[in-house]
């Protein structure tokens, strides 16, 4: 915000601080010709300590509610009497606004007042320009996320420096959680980020291209296993990546988490590992699964056919093929992998997320790739969830533990925040929540991130398609923003049920007219046979 000279002769006024008012919250009286908007931004001057000094500040408030009343009618006015007032024009409306206090600048950084906001202080609406200094932060650091919903020339960036931990982009379906995440996956490639996505329903698989279908961003690759059926073909795609793991390079340790072979099952541990030893002299490097199989049941103890019975469920894991697709594959600078999903049951997208989490997570923690890595979660409620075990859980709460030492970040998507693992979700230190009105759901919001008022839970419904809330460490101040439109094309958009039905309409109406075509020749053809 600008230094404090003087009277705020340019500002616009729009009111007066009137009634109680603390630090964090206050009443105007609204100028009559004045009408400002709900969630509007306003700013005041106030006197705050800051390093000793009390120095001059412009304290920025949001408005959180209008009220309007006119002193001679209140609500249990007669008919009668209300239309005698308004025809004597002595109605005299009263305006007056709630204001949320977001704080104060002093050198880029955000402080909260300590200091109440006195009645009689003048407010003023926040210039633009104000406005876009607040949220704005230097080229290197700031992802142009959207615009505020009430200030469209605002644009809002956030900070990348707020990955110091991890970021939730919550919303009930259809609200623009994907729509989101691809701005945002377009802004961190802009920043040269190494970015992985899990995409189960293939809402990311033409980030590269351009709403019109030009390659745009050349440095991305959609990864996908030798079998998927997927949800577009390989021509839609274009270019695509096979992913696949060597059965022969799993040890038996990881042999073991896939199967939930468990550790104190020691003597079926054993039986694996020897089974294991055994292939790797036979056939080193080349055995299968139906060899460990047919392995431990020439090896005929209890424990090896015991073990089969584990060990069968790897046969229902499409991923296994010739080679191990390199991590290295998937980790380059300024680069999105893009691991499509779609198509796959619920436990080899499970494996595959394992897999690719704990590749990640070792390359970083052992210094082996050494950029920061971005992994984005789609329908994370899935892969981590709160009840069940699933493979991928144990390997994402580690990162979301401990993942920012070793610069690992999760995005993660969900329709289900209540679904999700809550230690998981408290993890992320930023949100972004767009519209929810599933009571439990927006409870599991309210319990993981502090930032969320009751306010803004109550808020959420009233968001509209695209619209977001964002609040933690990548934005200075709590903010509302539209998201920004897409440079890239979206996989996963909402179909136009009215086109299609009208497609399958004119689909339905040529059928029928073919057959009527046919039966009219066929008569033709009788008539023909029986006139000679
Ligand atoms: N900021 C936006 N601007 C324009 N259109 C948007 C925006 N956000 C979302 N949409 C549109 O709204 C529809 C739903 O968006 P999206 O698929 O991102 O929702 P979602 O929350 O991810 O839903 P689901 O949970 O079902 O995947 C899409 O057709 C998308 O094009």
């Amino acid at each position: 915000m600008p230094e404090i000279t003087g009277e705020l002769g340019s500002f616009e006024k729009i009111g007066v601080v009137v009634g109680e008012t603390t630090h964090s919250e206050f009443y105007f009286a609204i100028e009559d010709t004045k009408t400002p908007q709900i969630w509007d931004y306003v700013v005041v001057r106030s006197k705050e300590v800051v390093d000793g000094t009390e120095k001059d500040v412009l304290v920025l408030g949001q408005i959180v509610a209008i009220t309007s009343y006119s002193p001679g009618l209140s609500e249990y006015t007669p008919y009668p009497v209300a239309e005698k007032l308004k025809d004597a024009e002595i109605i005299e409306p009263r305006n007056f606004a709630q204001v949320k206090v977001l704080g104060f600048t002093v050198g880029g950084k955000v402080l909260m007042p300590r200091r109440t906001i006195y009645p009689g202080t003048d407010v003023y609406l926040a210039p633009d320009d104000v406005l876009s200094q607040v949220y704005s932060y230097p080229d290197e650091e700031g992802l142009f996320i959207g615009h505020l919903i009430t200030r469209p020339r605002v644009k809002v960036q956030l900070t990348i420096r707020g990955f110091r931990r991890h970021l939730a982009i919550l919303a009930q379906t259809g609200a623009g959680k994907s729509y989101t995440a691809g701005v945002l996956l377009e802004e961190l490639y802009d920043k040269g980020a190494t970015v992985i996505v899990l995409d189960p329903h293939a809402d990311y698989v033409f980030i590269s291209q351009s709403k019109d279908g030009k390659r745009i961003l050349p440095r991305v690759d959609v990864f996908r296993t030798r079998e998927s059926t997927g949800r577009y073909t390989k021509e839609d795609i274009g270019h695509m990546e096979t992913f696949e793991i060597k059965f022969s390079d799993l040890s038996p340790d990881e042999i073991f988490t896939i199967t939930g072979i468990r550790d104190e099952w020691l003597n079926i541990q054993k039986a694996v590992r020897d089974a294991v030893k055994e292939l790797k002299n036979e056939k080193p490097g080349r055995y299968t699964v139906e060899d460990l199989i047919n392995k431990l049941e020439s090896m005929d103890s209890n424990d090896s056919l015991r073990a089969i019975k584990y060990i069968e469920k790897l046969k229902g894991l499409k991923v296994f093929g010739e080679v191990t697709t390199p991590i290295e594959n998937l980790l380059k600078p300024q680069h999105i992998s893009v691991m499509d999903l779609s198509g796959l049951s619920d436990h080899v997208a499970d494996y595959i997320a394992y897999k690719i989490l704990s590749e990640v997570y070792y390359q970083r923690e052992h210094g082996k790739y050494k950029y920061p890595v971005f992994v984005l979660v789609e329908e994370a409620h899935r892969f981590i969830p709160k009840k069940e075990n699933t493979l991928s859980k144990r390997i994402a709460k580690r990162i979301a533990a401990e993942g920012r030492k070793f610069g690992v970040f999760l995005i993660l998507l969900t329709q289900r925040p209540q679904k999700i693992d809550q230690d998981v979700l408290s993890q992320c230190n930023s949100q972004i929540i767009m519209r929810m009105t599933n009571p439990e759901d927006q409870k599991a919001v309210r319990a993981s991130a502090e930032q969320v008022s009751e306010d803004l839970l109550n808020d959420l419904p009233g968001l509209n398609v695209g619209e977001a809330v964002i609040v933690g460490e990548m934005t200075k101040m709590p903010v509302m923003v539209k998201i920004r439109e897409r440079k890239t094309k979206e996989g996963g958009a909402d179909i136009d049920i009215v086109t299609r039905l009208s497609e399958a309409l004119k689909e339905a109406k040529e059928y029928e007219e073919s057959k009527d075509e046919i039966i009219r020749e066929e008569i033709k053809e009788i008539r023909d046979i029986l006139d000679m």
